[in-house]
Formats: C-alpha cells, structure tokens, sequence
C-alpha cells in the first residue's frame, strides 16, 4: 500500500503518466503506471485505460502493454475527511450561474431543447496539501464510488469519486445506468422526488434505450430508484443488455457519451449550446474514464467505464472543481445553484 502511494509520488516527480484507482464497493486499489511520458493514442480493442475530455482535448490511453500495475487491499485505518461541511458562496458566481440558468430555462421553453446539464468550476485554496493525503480521505469517505487519481502531462492532475457508470462489458453482457435527479441525503427519511426530478431522470433513461437498441438485445431495466453518493441521493435505473457484437464497443461509448445526464437533449445540440454558453473549458469533467478491454487485476477482458463527476483538476496551489446540475423547463436558478453547492462538498470534504 506505502510502496503504492511512494510509487505514485514518483511517477509524478517524474512528470509521467499513471491512474490509481478504487472500483465501487471494493477494497482493492490499483495502480497503472505508463513506463513513458508519451501520449498514445486511443484504441478501442486495444486494452487500457483511457481518460476522455467532454468534449474538447485529448482522449489520453495508457496502452497496458507499456504500463506496470500495482495493486492491494485498501488499509482500514486511514485519515477520516476533515469534515469542512460549511457550503461556501461566492455572490458573483451566484448570480453568473442562476443567470445562465434563466437563459437556459428560455431556451427550452423555446422548444430548442428538453433538457441542458449546465456545469461551472470553484476554485479552492490548497496551502500545499499532499496529493496523497488528499486521495486518502477520498477513498475512505466514499466506498460507493469509483475513486481515482489520475496524472498525464497533457491532462494535469486529477481526482474524483464519481457516482456514475458509464458503461460496463464482461462476457459480451452490458450494463449501463440513468442517474439524475438530486437531493440532499437526510438520515433515516425516504427521499421523495418532484416531477422536474422524475423527469429529468426519466430523459436519461429514455436515451439510453432508444439509442442502445441498434446495438444490443435482451434489454432490462430496474424501477427507478434512491441511490445515495455522499451527502445527496440520485435517481437510477440500471440497465443491462447483450451487445449485438463484441466489435461495437466504440460505437456504444459514442451513443452513450455524453448521456443526457452531464449534456443534454437533443444531444449535438446541447453539447453545441454548453460550448457557446458555459463559459469556460470543462476539459475532462463531464468526460468518461476507466479500464478498457483489460481488467487490470484479473488480466481478464473486461470495460469498466466511468463518468467523470465529482472531480477536480489539483494544481499545486488550487484545487478546480467541477459541479453541474439538470436544467429542463420547471427549474428554479437558486435551487440550481444550491445543487451545485451540494455538490461541490463531494471535494470539500476531502480538501
Ligand atoms: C452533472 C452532474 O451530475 C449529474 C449526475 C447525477 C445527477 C445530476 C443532476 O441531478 O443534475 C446530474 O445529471 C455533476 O455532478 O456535476
């Protein structure tokens, strides 16, 4: 476990790319580490792990031919989060942010689009944090999410513990989800869930079939259902499937990314309107990340894809964090806002 984070520090010291990294529910952690500096570019049946912008950048690949692996039972006894549960607001970044909503909120009662998944970005001070320590506490605080940290010198540093599967194949068999909708997590209450939630959910799931149909049969689909990521609850649907052919897994990441859950509806549009709109890169926030034909403890083929939500790009001063929130025709700007500031807490927590 030591020699995996002092490998982790070197390989950064060394200005070279690696992904480390926890699976949803496990208590292995693994470790990639591309034996050099270069950018490889992606190959769909090649296996790796690959890193993948929104929508503008570099797809990053560490081809696992090149690469050594690491990996080990997470240690019980690590640092607790510090517990930095006081929201905060900045007043300009309030009212920019409830003001794109209102735009957006037009947008769609104009019939331009169902829904839009509007982002913005927090700077947070670091006073020379460790990166290591960082990522501790955000293995510890979440073990319900896929928890990485992520270096390439294209891309920068970057952390997160998402709560969203992009795509999984084992076995020619697929499984996806639709997770949307969003609320505070209170201990010991059912989550009840208005309309615009419903909705907004439903959109997602909505998509996926539709879409997923050329290339898959035997679909099935659970009810939508309360699924808690650290301090807030989602709505999801796990779906799963058997692809049509081993050969079109690039063609499903294309369908599926980027799913109506962090872009929008009509997808090309949305994505176009986010570019213009937003007002900043989000770079590989909203992107998708993780292992591709390869799984990296098993050695088995296997795709094991993630979004990437609840992350930041960690430089040596500042910590950016990315947060979004579903935006359709019933949406109230402040309570968008105070979405995001739920959000934001994921990385707080753990800063
Ligand atoms: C876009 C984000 O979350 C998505 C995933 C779950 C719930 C969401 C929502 O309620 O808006 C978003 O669709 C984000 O965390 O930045």
């Amino acid at each position: 476990m030591t020699h995996l984070f002092s490998r982790l520090k070197q390989q950064l010291q060394n200005n070279l790319p690696f992904a480390v990294y926890s699976k949803p529910g496990s208590t292995t952690i693994t470790g990639t580490f591309q034996n050099d500096g270069q950018t490889h570019p992606v190959d769909f049946e090649k296996p790796g792990f690959v890193f993948a912008p929104f929508a503008q950048g570099t797809t990053i690949f560490i081809p696992a031919d090149i690469a050594e692996v690491l990996s080990d039972e997470l240690d019980a006894g690590f640092e607790t989060p510090s517990h930095q549960d006081k929201p905060v607001i900045d007043p300009t970044a309030k009212s920019n942010f409830e003001a794109l909503v209102t735009q957006s909120v037009a947008a769609i009662k104009g019939g331009n689009f169902q829904k839009l998944v509007l982002s913005r970005t927090e700077g947070v001070d670091l006073h020379d944090a460790d990166v290591v320590s960082i990522f501790k506490k955000m293995l510890s605080a979440y073990p319900a999410a896929f928890r990485y940290c992520f270096y390439h010198p294209e891309a920068g540093l970057w952390m997160g513990a998402t709560p969203e599967q992009l795509l999984k194949v084992e076995n020619n068999t697929l499984h996806t989800v639709a997770l949307a909708g969003t609320q505070l997590y209170k201990e010991r209450e059912v989550a009840v869930w208005e309309d615009k939630e419903q909705q907004e959910q439903r959109f997602v799931t909505d998509y996926i079939l539709t879409e997923l149909k050329e290339y898959v049969s035997n679909i099935n689909t659970t009810e939508p259902y309360t699924f808690r990521a650290g301090n807030i609850v989602h709505i999801k649907t796990d779906i799963s499937a058997e692809l049509k052919s081993a050969d079109s897994l690039q063609s499903v990441i294309n369908t599926l990314h980027p799913t109506p859950a962090v872009c929008g509806l009509p997808k090309k549009e949305a994505q176009q309107y986010l570019l213009e709109h937003e007002g900043y890169n989000r770079e590989y926030y909203s992107g998708f990340l993780g292992e591709i034909n390869h799984d990296f403890n098993t050695g088995q083929t296997a795709t094991d894809l993630f979004v990437n939500l609840r992350c930041m790009k960690v430089g040596h001063q500042q910590a950016h964090l990315y947060i979004g929130c579903g935006i359709t025709k019933d949406s109230n700007p402040e309570k968008e806002f105070f979405e995001t500031v739920n959000k934001s807490m994921t990385m707080r927590k753990v800063l």
